[in-house]
């Protein structure tokens, strides 16, 4: 049997067309003096969250962006980076702070991003940007969800009365996505790794999001023929020879054989991730001068 393979939906293309975008726009606004400013706090050595913040500040570097970031020893205390917090909303040159996530065990993110000057929160973490998206008013989003967002538009992939489901309830993802495709007009599910029967609901999907960090959660009996399907995973896996690679959620090399557009990993919505933060560093900035 021959079968069709997917299109790729690239977001790594998309990215960088955003990232030579969003150099335009930043060398058109020299009006302010200064250039936008972000700062991305990261706690231990986490080696995978190193490289996340490594390529945020080179991407930044890249656009035009000024980069505060910090990063901190992982004794750090809480009232230290409250510290933090407090000193960048109050500092003029900065317009996006963001917290690397997860913390160690010993800090508390919740109240930490609570810190954050709304105005400022380029994640779209606080309680007020996530109390905006709930009642569908503008705000700061949530970047991987807002990415995601972005590159379906962009591939003008139908959401209106589609069935959408997330596998994934993260604060980070799943939930502000969900409520993204709604205010789209999808029918939206939330399933997650206790959900009974996730292979039918996931069935049911023309358009199904992989967002829960579990290599080959997403196998290809578990999508239906012509689904959009998304890969928000990102798991590093050493294979036999003990060198290491970078896989999502979904079975890729089967799933692209029933797929109608899928996401890589690499190269799908990791890159669109980092386009929308400097996205958001950029909005908040012509925000703060009007
Ligand atoms: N407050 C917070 N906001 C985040 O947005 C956030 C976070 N915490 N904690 C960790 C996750 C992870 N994350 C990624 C961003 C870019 C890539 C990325 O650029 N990936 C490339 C390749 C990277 C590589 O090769 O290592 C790709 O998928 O093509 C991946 C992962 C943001 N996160």
């Amino acid at each position: 049997m021959v079968m069709k393979q997917a299109q790729l939906l690239n977001g790594k293309a998309l990215a960088q067309r955003l990232q030579s975008e969003l150099k335009e726009q930043i060398q058109t606004q020299n009006q302010f003096n200064r250039p936008p400013g972000l700062a991305v706090l990261m706690v231990g050595d986490n080696p995978a969250s190193a490289a996340y913040v490594r390529n945020k500040e080179r991407a930044c570097t890249n656009v035009g962006i000024a980069s505060f970031g910090q990063h901190f020893e992982i004794e750090v205390t809480q009232a230290e980076l409250e510290q933090t917090i407090h000193r960048l909303n109050q500092d003029e040159r900065v317009d996006g702070i963001l917290v690397q996530l997860p913390l160690p065990g010993h800090l508390d993110a919740v109240a930490l991003l609570l810190q954050i000057d709304p105005d400022k929160d380029a994640d779209g973490l606080h309680p007020t940007n996530l109390g905006k998206l709930v009642r569908g008013e503008q705000g700061l989003r949530s970047c991987t969800p807002a990415g995601v967002m972005r590159l379906l538009q962009e591939y003008q992939i139908p959401l209106k009365g589609k069935q959408a489901v997330v596998v994934g309830r993260s604060i980070l993802v799943g939930k502000p996505l969900a409520l993204m495709l709604l205010a789209e007009d999808a029918t939206v599910t939330i399933a997650h790794s206790r959900s009974q029967n996730l292979g039918a609901i996931t069935r049911s999907a023309d358009i199904l999001i992989g967002a829960v960090g579990r290599p080959g959660l997403i196998t290809v009996d578990m999508v239906k023929p012509g689904a959009v399907v998304v890969d928000v995973g990102i798991n590093r896996v050493t294979d036999g020879s003990g060198s290491s690679r970078l896989v999502g959620d979904v079975d890729f090399d089967a799933v692209q054989n029933v797929a109608e557009y899928i996401t890589p990993v690499p190269g799908g919505i990791g890159p669109m991730t980092v386009a929308m933060l400097l996205q958001n560093t950029v909005t908040s900035y012509l925000q703060r001068h009007q």
